[in-house]
């Protein structure tokens, strides 16, 4: 779709490069994430007003590092590289790019400007110093005919660098981080300013606009969208039948792996909101006889991932046939499951919608908010009218309670984790707490350890507990219960559930940890 009112982010594989997205998308500005491979026709496709060039882990002093489509440097358009971004504009524009002999700058450190620049025009003046956020090995030292230091750090003499004819610009430090605090005007300076945008693009635009690319992408075919209650596949649902109506079939997996009353409840709310078909399916044996046995994480989320395929599959044979699948992916479940530049950065875990699908697949696959955050799929489901109750719920994993078992998942234990679980949401809930934290469950580890109760001895499971607070699920704290919340529900989960005697709270965030735990 073409799109001039927005900003092409070319990625190299950096942590960060969806946090530069964000921050267009702050901006009020429309972008999109390219890995370097597609950018060329991703920019043919948008027509953007601008480029971003992302940082990324690899080293433009080797051979076979990734380069930037030339085309871009071609395109008339302004271009911001960062890091990375800032190293690869420079080898391909004729600088030079080498290994810092100290060691490179990591973390917090200062620029000093020397020269005015259309970059930081209105941010920062001449003569200032300022705090920026760096993460580099590699530095420039010979910046292409056309360009000029505009601002220095220590480790870094081209720190920022400026070709203000044909609006280049570069930047040795992360602008996209929080740590650099003046990193989120700079980017809105880059998309408002230098690249002529209005900045008034908003939800209701992203709505009309993938309306009308669903409508292109599925012409009159049939399709089944999965359906879990969670935020994202709601979001999808609606927007999809906003599109193409009632060519579209929601098809919800009771997989087993649900939390207790879940399934019940899903259907009744989405059914009593909605008048979209929806096709419960119970496919619990299917599920957990696949599972038996299974205690590797990763094989645990591929073949529930292929799992999932093979239910809509059924199903879209049943309604007659249907040529799409429809999925709430969003842009957290891509890039951990994922790497784009097949290079040092790694999969972390394969989010059953995404990593866990299988190689070969009958349906292609629709899915509309794949470039957004959680909290922008929950701006757009206000748009949309969704009411609170899909907005507002916590997020549930696809793969559900199996990889809140580390170890074999087995019906019992499912049923031990559902009871436990079910208390601390109830507690929590009754707390008032649950808007506060953005997930909160419990995990049934596969230790047991020694109690007395009654005067008898037990020797049963111990239960972990993990309340977050996140905005987009890439980063997330431990949510901190007040004094006597987490003794309670203690004592209410040993004294109710059978199985469980022991229970622990986890107080590890993101990162190091992930949210689940496997
Ligand atoms: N039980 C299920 N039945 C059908 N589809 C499912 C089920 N669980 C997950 N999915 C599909 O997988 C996608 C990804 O799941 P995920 O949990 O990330 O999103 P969600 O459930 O829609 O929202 P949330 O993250 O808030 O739970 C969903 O959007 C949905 O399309
Ligand atoms: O639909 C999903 N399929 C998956 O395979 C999956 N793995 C993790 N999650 C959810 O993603 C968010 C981040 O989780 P992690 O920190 O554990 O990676 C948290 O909200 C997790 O619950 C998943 N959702
Ligand atoms: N953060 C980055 O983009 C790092 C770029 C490059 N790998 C370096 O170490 O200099
Ligand atoms: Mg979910």
């Amino acid at each position: 779709m073409q799109h001039p009112e927005s900003i092409l982010i070319v990625d190299f594989g950096s942590q960060v490069t969806q946090l530069i997205a964000r921050r267009v998308r702050e901006a009020g500005v429309y972008s999109e994430v390219a890995p370097f491979q597609s950018a060329a026709e991703a920019f043919e496709r948008m027509r953007p007003a601008g480029v971003i060039l992302s940082g990324g882990p690899a080293s433009v002093t080797l051979e076979n590092s990734p380069r930037a489509p030339q085309m871009l440097f071609d395109a008339g358009v302004p271009i911001l590289g960062i890091c990375y971004g800032q190293q690869v504009m420079s080898a391909q524009l004729g600088g030079n790019v080498v290994i810092s002999g100290d060691g490179g700058e990591f973390g917090k450190a200062f620029v000093e400007v020397k020269q005015p620049c259309a970059l930081f025009d209105g941010v920062w003046e001449q003569g200032e110093r300022h705090q920026v956020w760096m993460s580099h090995g590699d530095k420039v030292d010979a910046i292409p005919p056309g360009f000029e230091p505009v601002a220095v750090s220590e480790g870094a003499p081209f720190a920022i660098v400026a070709d203000e004819a044909r609006r280049f610009y570069g930047v040795q430090f992360h602008p996209e981080v929080y740590h650099t605090p003046d990193g989120a005007k700079l980017i809105a300076n880059f998309a408002r300013n230098v690249c002529g945008l209005t900045g008034d693009w908003t939800m209701a635009e992203f709505r009309s606009a993938k309306i009308a690319e669903i409508r292109e992408q599925v012409g009159s075919a049939r399709v089944i969208c999965g359906l879990s209650g969670g935020v994202d596949s709601a979001v999808a649902a609606v927007l999809i039948h906003e599109a193409i109506g009632d060519q579209l079939t929601c098809v919800f997996v009771d997989h087993g792996l649900l939390r207790a009353g879940e399934a019940e409840q899903v259907v009744g709310m989405f059914r009593g909101a909605y008048n979209i078909p929806l096709v419960h399916v119970d496919a619990e044996e299917q599920f957990l006889s696949g599972l038996a046995g299974v205690t590797d994480p990763e094989a645990k989320r591929k073949f529930i991932g292929r799992t999932f395929i093979d239910v809509f599959d059924a199903e879209a044979k049943k309604i007659g046939g249907a040529e799409f699948l429809a999925q709430g992916t969003l842009y957290p479940d891509v890039i951990e499951s994922v790497s784009f530049t097949g290079g040092p950065s790694v999969t972390i875990k394969s989010h059953h919608n995404v990593g866990g699908l299988p190689e070969r697949m009958n349906m292609k696959l629709v899915e509309p908010l794949r470039e957004l955050f959680k909290d922008e799929v929950r701006e757009l489901g206000r748009e949309l009218g969704l009411p609170d109750i899909f907005v507002g719920r916590h997020p549930f994993p696809g793969p559900g309670l199996a990889i809140r078992i580390p170890g074999e998942v087995t019906k019992e234990r499912c049923d031990i984790l559902r009871k436990a679980d079910a208390i601390y949401l109830e507690e929590i809930r009754n707390a008032g707490l649950y808007d506060a934290i953005w997930q909160a469950f419990a995990v049934l580890l596969p230790v047991r350890t020694v109690g007395v109760m009654g005067d008898g001895r037990t020797y049963d499971s111990v239960l972990a507990l993990r309340a977050v607070t996140s905005v987009d699920g890439m980063t997330a704290e431990v949510f901190g219960f007040p004094g006597d919340f987490l003794p309670r529900v203690a004592t209410r989960i040993v004294n109710e559930v059978r199985g469980v005697n022991r229970v622990v709270y986890d107080y590890t965030s993101k990162p190091p940890g992930t949210i689940e735990w496997e």
